[in-house]
């Protein structure tokens, strides 16, 4: 006796399989349902694959070839396996799609639900997925939506057999029915060949069923009056809709347009039942095929629909049957307010979404497959957040994920953000990966700067912050010059700097996007002259077109090194602003991007946020900073201690504006739990191998009392790269959750208008603006910006005065405008300590003017809550300026003046004390009395 599936088959109808897995396919089960059942293709979807991949272990040897490689990406690992298993049912239904001379014997597989509403995008997988299965009886499934139909006339014109899924109306299904005919007519108007373009109509059946039955249920229960003609048609709708597409179909095949391509051989694009299986346990659950057989039709089973047919069905030819009671069906549909139409538009609606999700998942676990693979490969993190923003960071990465945030960043959806020019910034995400920069090039210029043994960087912010994490973390090769990072007007610093190199043989690497900042141009300025305008050893890194530029070229400098103006200076560090110094130190840059890959794949555009390191990061410091967690206080270990600074510029500058925003907490030594509010939270980065000095501890005690606490691990040195990355990505991902554009700075250029005023006054005078203390004797001046709030009184209670104004939540700032040395950071180290101790609240430091180009934004556009004490000193000695009035000391004045102006008119508050002698022990002292008085 032949199966029951067989006599389907006998009737007319082909019987499909809508499933996939590796484990059936190599243990032939496909081809027994071949042989006994006379099965004659097989769908697949993304809910299928991640039922298959999802979990278990089935794939992992699949799996495993890719996730060795470092830049395979997620979609590259799950889909290499998609097709194999693809390529494994087509190969074992070949000898049916021979047998039947191409008319039957297909294997479906769907282009991604992320294009459902993309066109071009879709086209472009289709035949992207066609040539790697590489199958004439493939089937690229691609759904009949507004964008998908369009695709399948252009797919078919291409000759390639396509499966229309998602197909629910009877217009849906006649505008796909119009858009393969019409690529047909297209092949012949080209003289293609036809005959072996193969094409089915999915026509989705329980789903619509599951809807209605829903409506109908609630009418029901509400005690509708209509209740029996409603239930009358419970469980009909859907097969009625089917039949009246078959009428359709027969009468399209009977047309003189359609015998005009079948005479040239075309096969009609058959009707295929899909979504066969009963949602309804009520329902007999084979009532999705009994009802719906005729001839040249496609019934795609489930396997458990498939074993329930076989063992129960009956075979007769229905779908012909009773048109009029289905058309009556419809037709109370609409008289009972059952809104057909609306519920096969939403139904098109959340099929796109459910595949999508289905694909998340999929994605997801695949992620987090390919992230434990890798192991040291990839560095680490884990978070011990408090329950409450535990469940905000996973409720956002949920939404997040829901609405595509990985992909969307990638693909520059400014929506993501304020909607504004937020696309143009996002250069960064292809430097990553190595493109900004020409690989060969820097090797070439790597090799040339070995002929020196020093390499100057003149730069600000993410111009110079980077490279200084370059060169202190990871440091030259042998042979190769030490970078000395000069990012100030300090003459002091300068001057250390200048009697460390012979500036005659020295290469001077000026770096600025912009090329009109002011530091680099005065600091080229003074060392061209040193170097006795030798152009042959400076070369530039700046944006095509700069002021910079210009000057290179002027000045005859070795080479000029093109930036990328789509990548703003904090995102710059994997550009050529950070990889000509880096190949100026004789780091392998090309190796580097190897090192850095991993991460840069594991936050991709299909690392669903939650498997995403970086959005998962970015959703942490969004959600605390929403509930006032909004002091990033990074605490590395001592491998890793340069990195902070580089971050700061990134998250200050990133997030602090419009009065929002993280405020970084860089070098602060760690306390104990009572002497932090509950405005913090905590990043520890770990590079394996260095001592723990009793941090572990420190950080388990504050995590232990409720502090969030992000735990970073870097296996090796060689992995900076992706932590750079990784914060990139979180940054942007932070600015998303908090709501600002995270590439622009709105707020840095009042100080450098308020400088340039006093600079320029002094060029023209010789002198600064005259200005009155609040208090002042031979060692000291105190100034405070008008404050009125303030009494000149003497030193100790003004600064009492004013500390005493801190509170939950306020942050301390002390802006040093004095060399950077390990002295002056000591110092500061021990004050912040202090205060920090003795009000439990967060303290910051910069040294001025390196951190006006870093956070120097997020002071003063980001929360109200900083209080700040400027320092200052008389330069001594000073360094002149070639061509300048106005000496290095001026300048940096004029720059703190400037500063302090800009905050106080944001509503800051803030103290200049200016120690005459640059003695920070002074203001030690004066802050113990202070916090003592
Ligand atoms: O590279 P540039 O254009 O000299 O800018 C240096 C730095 O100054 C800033 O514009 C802030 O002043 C930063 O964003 C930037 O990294
Ligand atoms: O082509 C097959 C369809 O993707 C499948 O039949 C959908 O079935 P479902 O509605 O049960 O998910």
């Amino acid at each position: 006796m032949t199966s029951r599936l067989q006599q389907l088959h006998e009737a007319g109808q082909a019987v499909w399989l809508d499933f996939v897995d590796r484990k059936f396919l190599k243990a032939d089960g496909l081809k027994k349902l071949v042989a006994e059942d006379g099965l004659t293709g097989v769908t697949s979807n993304p809910s299928i694959f991640e039922k298959a991949m999802g979990s278990g272990e089935a794939y992992d040897e699949g799996f495993n070839a890719f996730l060795g490689k470092a830049d395979a990406s997620v979609t590259d690992t799950y889909e290499a396996q998609a097709i194999a298993d693809i390529q494994g049912a087509a190969d074992d239904l070949r000898p049916v799609y021979d047998r039947l001379d191409g008319r039957d014997g297909y294997v479906s597989l769907e282009v991604s639900p992320y294009l459902a509403n993309d066109t071009d995008a879709t086209i472009a997988e289709a035949r992207r997925l066609w040539a790697a299965v590489d199958r004439p009886n493939l089937m690229v499934k691609v759904p009949g939506t507004d964008a998908g139909t369009p695709a399948i006339r252009r797919l078919i014109a291409n000759g390639i057999n396509i499966n229309v899924t998602l197909l629910f109306s009877q217009d849906a299904y006649q505008a796909v029915a119009e858009a393969f005919i019409a690529g047909l007519e297209k092949r012949v108007k080209e003289g293609a060949p036809i005959d072996r373009i193969a094409s089915v109509a999915s026509f989705f059946v329980s789903r619509i069923d599951a809807q209605i039955d829903k409506a109908i249920d609630t009418r029901m229960e509400a005690g509708d009056p209509e209740a029996d003609a409603l239930k009358a048609i419970r469980g009909k709708v859907a097969i009625a809709n089917a039949k009246l597409a078959y009428v359709h179909y027969q009468e399209l095949i009977a047309g003189d347009r359609w015998q005009a391509l079948a005479a040239k051989g075309a096969m009609p694009q058959r009707l295929l039942w899909a979504s066969t299986g009963t949602k309804d346990p009520a329902y007999p659950d084979t009532l999705y095929i009994d009802t719906l057989i005729g001839r040249d039709t496609v019934n795609t089973m489930p396997p458990k629909t498939m074993d329930a047919f076989r063992d129960h069905g009956t075979v007769a030819e229905t779908l012909t049957g009773d048109i009029e009671g289905a058309r009556h069906v419809l037709a109370e549909a609409r008289r009972l307010g059952l809104d057909l139409g609306q519920v096969t538009a939403d139904l098109v609606g959340s099929g796109v979404t459910q595949f999508a999700d289905a694909a998340d998942q999929l994605l997801g676990a695949v992620a987090g497959k390919r992230n434990a693979f890798l192991g040291d490969r990839l560095n680490g993190m884990t978070a011990q957040l408090p329950a409450s923003l535990d469940k905000a960071v996973e409720a956002r990465l949920e939404t997040a994920r829901a609405d595509a945030w990985s992909r969307r960043l990638w693909a520059g959806d400014a929506g993501l953000w304020t909607g504004g020019d937020e696309a143009k910034w996002l250069g960064w995400l292809a430097a990553a990966k190595g493109e900004q920069v020409d690989q060969a090039a820097l090797a070439t210029f790597g090799e040339k700067a070995r002929s020196y043994k020093d390499a100057v960087l003149l730069g600000m912010g993410g111009s110079s912050l980077g490279p200084e994490v370059l060169s202190l973390i990871l440091g030259s090769a042998a042979g190769s010059p030490k970078l000395h990072v000069l990012d100030t007007t300090d003459p002091g610093q300068i001057a250390t700097v200048l009697a460390a190199i012979d500036p005659a043989g020295t290469l001077f690497i000026v770096s600025s996007k912009s090329g009109s900042t002011m530091e680099p141009e005065l600091l080229r300025a003074f060392f061209f002259e040193k170097a006795g305008g030798q152009g042959a050893h400076f070369v530039a890194v700046t944006d095509p077109g700069s002021h910079l530029e210009k000057t290179a070229a002027r000045d005859g400098f070795a080479a000029v090194f093109a930036g990328d103006p789509a990548i703003g200076g904090r995102y710059s560090v994997l550009s050529a602003f950070g990889m000509v110094p880096a190949a100026a130190m004789g780091i392998d840059v090309a190796a580097f991007y190897t090192a850095t890959a991993p991460m840069v794949f594991a936050c991709g555009p299909d690392a669903p946020p939650a498997a995403n390191p970086g959005v998962r990061l970015g959703a942490i410091l969004g959600e605390a900073a929403a509930i006032g967690r909004d002091k990033l206080t990074i605490v590395p270990s001592a491998g890793l201690a340069p990195f902070g600074a580089w971050l700061e510029q990134l998250i200050a500058e990133s997030t602090g504006k419009q009065g929002k925003g993280i405020v970084p907490v860089d070098l602060e030594p760690v306390g104990t739990p009572e002497s932090y509010g509950t405005d913090r939270v905590f990043v520890h980065l770990h590079l394996a191998g260095d001592e723990d000095d009793g941090l572990e501890t420190k950080l388990k005690a504050l995590a232990a009392a409720g502090h969030p606490l992000v735990s970073i691990s870097v296996a090796s040195r060689e992995l900076i790269g992706q932590e750079f990355f990784r914060w990139e990505i979180a940054t942007a991902v932070a600015g998303a959750v908090i709501g600002i554009d995270p590439f622009n700075q709105p707020d840095v250029e009042d100080a450098k208008i308020a400088t340039r005023k006093l600079v320029d006054a002094y060029e023209k005078s010789g002198a600064l603006e005259p200005e009155t203390p609040l208090y002042e004797d031979a060692e000291i001046a105190i100034f405070a910006a008008g404050d009125a709030s303030l009494a000149p009184t003497d030193p100790v209670a003004i600064l009492s005065a004013r500390l005493a104004g801190l509170g939950a939540g306020d942050y301390l700032g002390i802006l040093a405008y004095v060399e950077r040395d390990a002295a002056h950071e000591a110092a500061i180290a021990r004050i912040r300590t202090a205060i920090r101790d003795a009000r439990a609240v967060a303290t910051v430091a910069g040294f001025g003017p390196r951190f006006l180009h870093s956070t120097g934004q997020a002071y003063k556009g980001g929360p109200a809550t900083g209080m700040f004490i400027e320092v200052t000193r008389d330069p001594d000695p000073d360094l002149a300026i070639p061509h300048h009035r106005a000496s290095f000391g001026t300048v940096q004045l004029a720059q703190a003046r400037g500063d302090l102006d800009v905050l106080a008119a944001r509503g800051q508050r803030v103290l200049r004390i200016h120690l005459k002698h640059g003695d920070l022990a002074r203001l030690e002292t004066l802050v113990t009395a202070a916090l003592n008085a």
